[in-house]
């Protein structure tokens, strides 16, 4: 199993510039505002400064989606109530321009790149779409791994080069997307696996699935982590066992991101649940992750408890496909152009308190 890039992009991932967070927190202090006043605006931009190895750093723009999409095995459980050829159906969407993501990726001025990773209908070569499909599908994890490692290593290895292709064009600020009718199963078995969360609490109820389906659910997500005991002491182990395609890429973007230097943004519970992979990898790409939103699903927020990650936004949004952590992306950017924009009490003549 040739795993040459993953291993050059862990070893690529370093720890937060002290030496720039320090200069950006001193800078905070002398704008002209009262110290503390842009709450947690003012630490995200020391925490960027820290990643850019710089003060101030570049204000993060322009701004990417890039939405991952994938189908389960797993789906044969009867975990969601939408038929698997959706996935398919959306990615066309997303490639027409129609989809919500679409609307706010206009709205806040950013691009959109959608790869099939692994998607199980057979999708047309269509303008824009970035085949890269290693599997159509994986399998049922309550059966047998939903990956070989090699194949969960490969998904990982497209997510690291999507990353790559975006910041060798001039992205600043990567947003994850994700797309796969049955994708919160697979991320809920992940989030049980990273944060010892019970499967009750990790598990949420996706799409919208009625009692019965969800208690149903949560013993799907049970049965995986009996069957494969995954050690996340292995989170490549793991991602084979009861992850999924888009997950596995997401953690390359992640990481991607992360060696690249350049911030990225997390969507919901797919986006939470591929990052708890990467900080098992590597616990330094953390300081690269800003958690765009609180997504419903329950695994999300444990998720991000156990990243030591506050979301910015909490809007009740469950929709996955980049969305919430899109409506994000002018708050990061706002955080660091004050460094860069307002004037400190000494230049304005500003007296302090
Ligand atoms: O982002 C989230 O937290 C999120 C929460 C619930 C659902 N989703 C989206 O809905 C799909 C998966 O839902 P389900 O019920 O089929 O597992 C998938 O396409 C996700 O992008 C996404
Ligand atoms: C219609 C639809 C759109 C989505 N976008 C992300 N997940 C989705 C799931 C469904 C069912």
């Amino acid at each position: 199993m040739d795993t040459t890039l993953l291993s050059a992009t862990l070893a690529a991932i370093r720890p937060l510039d002290g030496a720039a967070m320090a200069a950006a927190r001193s800078l905070q202090d002398r704008l002209t505002k009262p110290a503390g006043s842009l709450g947690v605006l003012e630490e995200l931009s020391v925490r960027l400064a820290g990643l850019a190895g710089a003060c101030p750093p570049p204000v993060p723009q322009p701004a990417t989606v890039a939405v991952f999409a994938g189908d389960h095995g797993v789906h044969a459980q009867g975990v969601t109530p939408w038929p698997q050829e959706v996935t398919a159906q959306m990615v066309a969407n997303f490639l027409d321009g129609g989809a919500v993501i679409n609307a706010f990726a206009r709205q806040t001025g950013a691009s959109l790149t959608v790869v099939d990773v692994g998607v199980a209908t057979p999708l047309k070569p269509v303008r824009g779409l970035v085949a890269k499909n290693v599997r159509r599908g994986t399998r049922d994890f309550t059966v047998e791994p939903a990956l070989t490692r090699a194949e969960a290593v490969a998904a990982v290895e497209v997510g690291i080069g999507v990353a790559g292709d975006l910041v060798d064009r001039g992205e600043n600020l990567l947003v994850t997307g994700d797309m796969g009718i049955a994708n919160t199963t697979p991320a809920a078995a992940l989030i049980a696996a990273f944060t010892g969360a019970d499967p009750a609490e990790a598990t949420g109820r996706g799409t919208g699935v009625d009692d019965d389906t969800y208690a149903h659910k949560t013993s799907v997500v049970r049965a995986g982590l009996d069957l494969h005991r995954p050690d996340p002491a292995d989170p490549l182990g793991v991602l084979a066992a009861v992850g999924g395609l888009e997950h596995a890429a997401l953690t390359g973007l992640i990481l991607g991101a992360a060696a690249a230097r350049v911030p990225v943004l997390l969507d919901g519970v797919i986006a939470v649940s591929a990052a708890l992979v990467a900080a098992a990898l590597a616990p330094d790409a953390i300081g690269a992750m800003i958690a765009g939103h609180r997504s419903v699903e329950p695994g999300a927020s444990a998720g991000l408890r156990h990243l030591g990650l506050e979301p910015l936004l909490d809007l009740g949004l469950r929709l996955g496909e980049g969305t919430g952590a899109m409506l994000a992306v002018p708050i990061v950017a706002g955080a660091v152009r004050v460094l860069h924009d307002v004037a400190t009490f000494d230049s304005a003549g500003v007296s302090e308190k």
